[in-house]
């Protein structure tokens, strides 16, 4: 069980370790547009509300793919399944875009942002605000249209690790 320790100095380092035990859902967030194709690997998505259907992205501000997602104003976020576990580690590294887009299948939305066959869920977005805290730009997105694919089982990462979960109704 965890014991909140208040004597000692909160640092970045013990707010990751904490952080590093909450179980997320792993997302490859794509964009096509004038500022060019990119893409990038989240934990950092959530769901906002749903009138109007809005979810969060949060991106690195000092990353290379923060200002291709302001400047096309259009995101997917591709919810991943257990087998892309190789393409979570490429979006999620230094490698270039197109190393990165090569390694999967992609359609087109309507938006015209990347959609990942195989995604167990790809939420088609037009970015509607963005708010800046500290080193990340929290994207706010309404979506206009979804794809889901059958219930099958998760990507989780926890632990600074991945695991598979079961997506399959009981
Ligand atoms: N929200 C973010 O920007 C996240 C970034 N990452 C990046 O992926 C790499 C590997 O991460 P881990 O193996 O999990 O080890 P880690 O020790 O860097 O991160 C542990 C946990 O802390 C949180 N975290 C990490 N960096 C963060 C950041 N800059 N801002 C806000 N929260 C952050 C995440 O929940 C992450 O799972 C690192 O470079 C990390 O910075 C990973 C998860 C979330
Ligand atoms: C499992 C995992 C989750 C991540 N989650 C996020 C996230 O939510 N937000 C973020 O800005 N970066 C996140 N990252 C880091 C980016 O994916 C990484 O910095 C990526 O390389 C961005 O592209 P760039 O560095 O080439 O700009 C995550 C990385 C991994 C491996």
């Amino acid at each position: 069980m965890a014991e909140l320790d208040d004597d000692a100095p909160l640092t970045k380092q013990r707010y990751r370790d904490a952080m590093a035990n909450l179980a997320a859902a792993v997302n490859v967030v794509t964009t096509d547009g004038p500022a060019g194709r990119a893409g990038f690997t989240a934990t950092a998505v959530c769901s906002v509300t749903d009138e109007p259907p809005t979810l969060l992205v949060c991106v690195r501000r000092d990353s290379s793919v923060g200002e291709a997602f302001r400047a096309n104003g259009v995101l997917c976020v591709n919810t991943l399944a257990p087998e892309h576990k190789t393409l979570s580690a490429l979006f999620g590294g230094k490698t270039p875009a197109d190393e990165r887009f090569a390694a999967a299948e992609w359609s087109r939305a309507s938006t015209g942002a990347p959609v990942l066959s195989g995604a167990l869920a790809s939420f088609d977005c037009r970015v509607s605000s963005v708010v800046e805290v500290g080193t990340h730009a929290v994207l706010f997105c309404e979506v206009v249209s979804v794809g889901d694919g059958a219930p099958t089982e998760g990507l989780v990462y926890v632990g600074r690790r991945y695991d598979t979960v079961c997506a399959c109704a009981s």
